[in-house]
C-alpha cells in the first residue's frame, strides 16, 4: 500500500525521486501499523505476567505514542506548524522516554519519571521558543536530538549494566546504539547546515536516510521488546520449574539437572559425589506451637544456613516438608562428615528470633562412578532413617558408621 505523499504531506512537491520518497513515507506507516499491533501483544504480555516481567506497559505505551507522533507528522501542513510541530516531537519523546521507563522496570531498577519530565518538558518549551519567538528550524532540531539523545543514553548504560550476556541484549543494545547515532548525527547536520538537509519533510539524502533507518530501528525496537520479554519469561518459568518457590533453593528436579552435570565431571575424575539426606527434628511440633507461617519462616532459615554452610560447588535442595538434600561433589563419605558437623553447628549457633531446630543427617558418597542418584539417595535415606531412630540431631552415614552430634 503505498500513500501518495502529496495527499498526506501537502507541503512537498512531487519531484523526480518521488518513488523513493514514496517508499520512506509508506514504511512509515506500515511501521506505525506494526507498531500498533505489536503493543497490542506487549500489552497482553503485561496483563498476564505483570509481576514476572515488568516494564512490558510502558514499551506498550511508548510505542503508541510513537505512531501518534507519526499521525502528527502527517498532519503537518493540514494543521497549522504550532499545533503539529510541538505534539508531533513531544509524542515522540513521550514514546522514547517510556521506553527508557520501560527499560528501567524490566532490569529492576526505580523509573526516573523526573528525567523523564524535565527532558521533554524543557525540550518542549525549547521547540515552543524557537518556533514562535524567534524561529530557527536548525536550534529546533539540534534541542530535540540532544533529548532524544539523553533518553537514549539512559537505556543504553542499563543494557551495559544490567543485560544478560546473551543474544536478546546485543540485539536491543545494537539498535539503541544505532538510535543514538542517527539523532546525534542529525542534531550536528542541523547545526553545521542551515538545516534544510535535515528537514524531514524536504527531499534530501540525508532526511530519506534518517527517516528509513530510523522507522526501519522502531520497528525492530518492538520486535526487541517482545523478544526480550519472552526471554524473561522463558528464564522464570525456569527458575520456577526448578526452585523451590519457598526457600529459592534447588527443588527435586533442579537437584537432579545438578547432579546429572556433576555426575558427568565425576566421571572425568571429580569423584565420589556424596550426599547429605537431612531433615528437621519434630518439625511438627515447631508448626503446632507457633503456627504454619513461623514454621515456614524456620524453613526458609534453615535452607540459607545449609547453602552458606557449604562450598561453592555444592548445592542443597529441598525435597518436600522439611527434608532437604545436599550434593557435594568431589566428596568421600568420610569427608562429608566435617561438613555435615559444621550445618548443625550452624543450625545451634545461629543467633535469631526463630524456634531452635535441629537436624538428623545421613550420609552416603558414590561406590562406583556409576551410581545414580536413585540408589545413592535411597541410601543417604536409609542412613537419615537410622539417624532418627537412634535419637535424632546425628549424622550416620551409609556404612552404619553413628556419629554423635557435637550439640549432644
Ligand atoms: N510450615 C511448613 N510446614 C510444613 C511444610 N511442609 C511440610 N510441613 C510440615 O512438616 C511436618 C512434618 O512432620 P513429620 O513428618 O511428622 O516430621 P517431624 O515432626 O519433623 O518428625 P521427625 O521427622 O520424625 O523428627 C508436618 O507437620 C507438615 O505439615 C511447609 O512447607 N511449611
Amino acid at each position: 500500500m503505498i500513500f501518495p505523499r502529496t495527499n498526506l504531506f501537502p507541503g512537498q512537491r512531487a519531484c523526480s525521486d518521488q518513488m523513493r520518497s514514496l517508499d520512506v513515507f509508506t514504511l512509515m506507516f506500515m511501521t506505525a501499523f506494526t507498531c500498533v499491533g505489536m503493543s497490542m501483544i506487549m500489552f497482553s504480555v503485561h496483563r498476564s505476567f505483570r509481576s514476572e516481567v515488568q516494564g512490558v506497559g510502558h514499551w506498550a505505551w511508548g510505542q503508541l505514542a510513537m505512531v501518534l507522533a507519526v499521525l502528527m507528522l502527517a498532519l503537518r501542513g493540514t494543521l497549522p506548524d504550532v499545533l503539529s510541530v510541538p505534539a508531533s516531537n513531544a509524542a515522540l519523546l513521550w514514546g522514547i522516554g517510556l521506553s527508557m521507563i520501560g527499560t528501567q522496570l524490566f532490569y529492576g531498577q526505580a523509573a526516573s519519571w523526573r528525567l523523564f519530565h524535565i527532558v521533554w518538558g524543557s525540550c518542549f518549551i525549547g521547540i515552543l521558543w524557537w518556533l514562535l519567538v524567534t524561529p530557527d528550524f536548525a536550534m529546533r532540531v539540534a534541542l530535540y536530538s540532544c533529548a532524544e539523545l539523553v533518553l537514549h543514553l539512559v537505556q543504553l548504560r542499563l543494557v551495559v549494566r544490567y543485560g544478560e550476556r546473551h543474544f536478546t541484549s546485543y540485539f536491543f543494545f545494537a539498535l539503541l546504539l544505532v538510535q543514538a547515532a542517527l539523532v546525534l548525527i542529525r542534531g550536528v547536520a542541523a547545526l553545521v547546515s542551515d538545516g534544510a538537509s535535515v528537514d524531514l519533510l524536504k527531499s534530501s539524502a540525508l532526511a530519506t536516510s534518517y527517516l528509513a533507518i530510523s522507522n526501519l530501528v522502531i520497528l525492530l525496537l518492538s520486535v526487541a521488546f517482545l523478544v526480550l520479554a519472552s526471554r524473561r519469561l522463558q528464564l522464570v518459568l525456569e527458575q520456577r520449574s526448578t526452585h523451590d518457590p519457598l526457600t529459592g533453593i534447588l527443588n527435586r528436579r533442579g537437584f537432579g539437572e545438578f547432579f546429572g552435570r556433576k555426575q558427568i565431571h565425576a566421571r572425568q575424575g571429580d569423584w565420589p559425589l556424596a550426599i547429605l539426606a537431612l531433615d528437621l527434628d519434630h518439625f511438627k511440633a515447631v508448626n503446632d506451637r507457633y503456627g504454619h507461617a513461623m514454621g515456614d519462616r524456620v524453613l526458609q532459615h534453615v535452607a540459607t544456613l545449609v547453602q552458606q554452610a557449604l562450598r561453592e560447588r555444592d548445592r542443597v535442595a529441598r525435597f518436600g516438608g522439611e527434608e532437604f538434600v545436599a550434593l557435594l561433589p568431589g566428596t568421600s563419605a568420610k569427608d562429608a562428615i566435617p561438613v555435615a558437623l559444621r550445618i548443625q553447628a550452624a543450625l545451634r549457633d545461629a543467633v535469631s528470633e526463630l524456634p531452635s531446630c535441629t537436624l538428623s543427617i545421613g550420609i552416603a558418597s558414590q561406590s562406583s562412578e556409576l551410581e545414580d542418584l536413585d540408589s545413592l539417595l535411597a541410601r543417604a535415606d536409609a542412613a537419615l532413617y537410622r539417624a532418627k531412630a537412634e535419637g535424632r540431631n546425628r549424622i550416620v552415614l551409609a556404612d552404619e558408621a553413628v556419629l554423635r552430634c557435637v550439640a549432644g
